[in-house]
C-alpha cells in the first residue's frame, strides 16, 4: 500500500485491470423529492432528480454550497427518505442505512469516546459477524496502516486534528468494504499531498475489488472529480435543485495525475465543468 508521508505515486497502478460491471445497475435514484418541514413552512432541497448508476461506477456530485448535493447522497444512504420517488440499491427499495452503503461524511462522525482502533473494529465488528477475532483485528490493522494512523490507534478523536479524523473515517469505511461506498467531502480536511496518497488508495481499493465497487463522492474539487470519476453530475443551485447536467469523463484508466493535466479530454471536460459551474459570475460580480 501507498504510505502517506513517504513517496506518493500519482497514478492509478493497477494497470491489469478492466471495467466488468458497466452494464449492472446499482443505484436507482427515481423522480426523487426531498422536502423538509421548518418552523417557516417546507423546503424543497432537490426535485425530480433521476439518475441511474451502474456496478462499479464512480460518479462525482458537484455544485454550489447549499444545492443539495449531501441531500441527494444521503437518499443513497438512506439517511434521507424522499418526499417522492424512491432509491432502489442493489436492487432493493432504501428504506433505511444499511451495511452495503458505508458512508464518509465531511464531519468525520466518530464515537468521541472510542479510541481511534474501537471506532474502526466497533464497525468492522457489526458488520462481519462470521469473521474470526484475529480476522477483524487484521483488518482495522491493515486499514489503520493504510491511512498512516496506526502510531495513534490509542488516541480519542478529540486528540486529533481534523485531516486524522478524516483519515479514520476512511480507513472505517474502507475496513467495512461495502459494495457501495459513499463519500461526503471525503478528502475535504486533507493536505494536498496526503490527498493525493488517498486518492490512489481509494482506486486501489476499487481495483482490489475487480472494479465492481460504486463509488459516489461529493466533492467541490473539479481536479479531484475528473481523476477520480467515470461521470460528473452538476447539480444547479437549490431550492427545488435538479441536474444541470451530466459530464461524462473519457479519459482512459489507469489516470496518471501529472500525465492527465496534459491531455486534451482532460482540458475540454475541465473547462466544461468550470462553465457549468461558474457562468453566472463574471469579474463584476
Ligand atoms: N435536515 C434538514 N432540515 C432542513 N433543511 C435542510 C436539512 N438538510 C439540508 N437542508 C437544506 O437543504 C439544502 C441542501 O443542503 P445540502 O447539505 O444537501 O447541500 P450541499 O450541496 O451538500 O451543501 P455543501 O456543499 O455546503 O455541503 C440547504 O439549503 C440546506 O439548508
Amino acid at each position: 500500500m501507498t504510505n502517506i508521508g513517504n513517496s506518493v505515486k500519482f497514478v492509478d497502478s493497477a494497470n491489469d485491470f478492466h471495467k466488468i460491471n458497466a452494464n449492472e445497475t446499482s443505484v436507482s435514484i427515481k423522480d426523487v423529492t426531498v422536502s423538509f418541514k421548518g418552523s417557516k413552512g417546507t423546503f424543497t432541497a432537490i426535485k425530480d432528480i433521476n439518475l441511474e448508476i451502474k456496478k462499479g461506477e464512480i460518479v462525482a456530485l458537484i455544485g454550489h454550497s447549499g444545492c443539495g448535493k449531501s441531500t441527494l447522497m444521503n437518499t443513497i444512504s438512506g439517511m434521507v427518505l424522499p418526499s417522492k420517488g424512491e432509491v432502489i440499491a442493489n436492487g432493493n427499495p432504501v428504506k433505511g442505512p444499511g451495511p452495503d452503503r458505508g458512508i464518509v461524511f465531511q464531519n468525520y462522525s466518530l464515537l468521541p469516546w472510542l479510541t481511534v482502533y474501537k471506532n474502526i473494529y466497533e464497525a468492522v465488528d457489526s458488520v462481519f459477524k462470521d469473521k474470526t477475532s484475529t480476522e477483524k483485528h487484521e483488518l482495522v490493522e491493515e486499514n489503520l496502516k493504510m491511512v498512516n494512523l496506526i502510531q495513534h490507534k490509542d488516541k480519542l478523536p478529540g486528540q486529533l486534528s481534523g485531516g486524522m479524523k478524516q483519515r479514520v473515517a476512511i480507513a472505517r469505511a474502507f475496513a467495512i468494504n461495502p459494495s457501495i461506498l459513499l463519500l461526503d467531502e471525503p478528502f475535504g480536511a486533507l493536505d494536498a499531498l496526503t490527498k493525493g496518497s488517498m486518492h490512489i488508495e481509494l482506486l486501489k481499493l476499487w481495483n482490489l475489488d475487480n472494479r465492481n465497487k460504486t463509488i459516489v463522492m461529493v466533492t467541490h474539487d473539479i481536479e479531484e472529480a475528473i481523476f477520480l470519476s467515470d461521470r460528473v453530475v452538476v447539480m444547479n443551485n437549490g431550492p427545488e435543485a435538479t441536474i444541470k447536467k451530466i459530464v461524462d469523463i473519457n479519459l482512459p484508466r489507469p489516470r496518471n495525475k501529472k500525465d492527465i493535466a496534459h491531455d486534451p479530454e482532460y482540458i475540454k471536460v475541465h473547462d466544461e465543468l468550470l462553465n457549468l459551474l461558474f457562468d453566472k459570475f463574471s469579474i463584476e460580480d
